[in-house]
C-alpha cells in the first residue's frame, strides 16, 4: 500500500531576534557610510540585516575605461551592471537580504542635483512620496526591523536620491505602524529606533589635516580651503549618538568597496594600511538617533556602541 509520503514542510527559519534595516540610495552607498555596521551586525549571533537600495545607480560615472559604454549617455546599461557590483559588495559584507525599493528598476537614479536626469519620469527625485513610502512600508512590515538606518535631511551631501531616501525612511518609520496606511502591505509594525548616518566634524578635520596636501588622485579634500567647503554635512561631535567600531571588518569593507569598481578607485595613500589612515578613516562609523529612545552608552563620549542598545525584544 502506498501511503502518500508527505515531505515534512521544511521548518521555516524563525526570524532573528535582533533585526536592522538600512536604506540607501545607490549601490555603493551601503559600504561607504555603513559597511562596518552592516558587516558586524550580519556576523552577529541571532541578528539579521536587510539592505534596501532605492535605485540601480544608472546615472553613475564609470571609472573603468573598458566599461565606459555602459554609461547612461552611451549604452545606458550601468544600472544592470551595478546590480552585480552590489551583489559582490553584499557577499563581502555578509549581507544575504538585499532588496530594491519597489523591485529592481522601479525608480531610477536621479543624477546629481540640477542635472537633466532629475527630470527623468522614473527618477527617484520625482517619485510620488506616498508610493515610494508604501514600498518601503511593505518591506518594513515583512522584515519587522527594530532599527532603521538611512541619511539625514540633507542626504549626507545633498544628492537628490539621498534626500529622497531620507524622506521615505522618515515616513516609513511612522507609517509602517499605522494600520490605515497602505492596507494590504502587511501587518503594522513599529520600528523602535531610527538613525541617520553622520560624519563627525572632528573626523573631517583630522582627514583634512592629514590629507589635503596629498597629490593622490583620490584626495577628497583637493582644492578645499577648509572642511566647511565639503559638500557633506558635518555633525558636531557632541551630537553623535552612536559609534560603531569594528576594525576586524575593515578588510571586508575594503573588499566591498572594490566590488563597486565602476564607482570607486580603492587605492592610493588614503587607503594605505601601513600608516593606518585608511583603517582609522573607514573602520569606524557614526550615527545620530533621530527617533526612538537612546540606549545606554559608555566611554568618555557616552556614545552607544550598539544601534540596538536599549531596545526591548
Ligand atoms: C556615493 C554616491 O552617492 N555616489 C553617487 C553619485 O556619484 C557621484 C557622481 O557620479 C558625480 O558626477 C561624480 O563627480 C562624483 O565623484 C560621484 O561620487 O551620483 C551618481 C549619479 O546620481 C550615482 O550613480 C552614484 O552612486
Ligand atoms: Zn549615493
Amino acid at each position: 500500500m502506498v501511503t502518500s509520503a508527505t515531505t515534512p514542510s521544511a521548518p521555516s527559519t524563525p526570524p532573528a531576534a535582533r533585526r536592522l534595516m538600512f536604506v540607501h540610495a545607490h549601490p555603493d552607498d551601503e559600504v561607504i557610510s555603513t559597511g562596518i555596521a552592516l558587516a558586524s551586525y550580519a556576523a552577529a549571533p541571532d541578528t539579521s540585516v536587510t539592505l534596501v537600495t532605492c535605485t540601480l545607480g544608472e546615472e553613475g560615472e564609470v571609472l573603468v575605461p573598458e566599461l565606459i559604454n555602459l554609461r547612461a549617455d552611451r549604452g545606458d546599461q550601468l544600472g544592470g551592471y551595478r546590480i552585480g557590483e552590489l551583489a559582490g559588495s553584499c557577499a563581502a559584507l555578509g549581507i544575504t537580504d538585499q532588496r530594491f525599493l519597489g523591485g529592481p528598476g522601479r525608480w531610477r537614479d536621479s543624477g546629481m542635483i540640477g542635472t537633466p536626469p532629475n527630470d527623468h519620469p522614473r527618477s527617484l527625485w520625482r517619485a510620488d512620496l506616498d508610493e515610494a513610502t508604501a514600498e518601503l512600508v511593505r518591506i518594513v512590515r515583512d522584515v519587522r526591523p527594530h532599527v532603521l538606518v538611512s541619511y539625514d535631511s540633507h542626504g549626507g551631501y545633498g544628492h537628490p536620491d539621498h534626500i529622497r531616501a531620507h524622506q521615505v525612511t522618515v515616513r516609513a518609520f511612522t507609517d509602517a505602524a499605522d494600520p490605515a496606511f497602505a492596507p494590504g502591505t502587511g501587518e503594522p509594525w513599529q520600528v523602535a529606533k531610527r538613525y541617520e548616518t553622520a560624519m563627525p566634524r572632528s573626523r573631517a578635520v583630522a582627514g583634512f589635516e592629514l590629507f589635503h596636501d596629498s597629490a593622490d588622485r583620490n584626495n577628497p579634500f583637493a582644492g578645499l580651503k577648509s572642511v566647511d567647503d565639503l559638500a557633506m554635512r558635518l555633525v558636531d561631535d557632541a551630537d553623535i549618538t552612536a559609534e560603531i567600531s569594528a576594525p576586524e571588518f575593515f578588510d571586508a569593507k575594503i573588499a566591498a568597496m572594490r566590488a563597486h569598481r565602476t564607482q570607486m578607485a580603492v587605492d592610493g595613500f588614503f587607503f594605505a594600511l601601513a600608516d593606518g589612515i585608511g583603517q582609522r578613516a573607514w573602520g569606524v562609523e557614526h550615527f545620530v538617533l533621530a527617533a526612538g529612545t537612546r540606549g545606554p552608552g559608555d566611554g568618555p563620549d557616552g556614545r552607544e556602541r550598539d544601534l540596538l542598545a536599549g531596545v526591548t525584544f
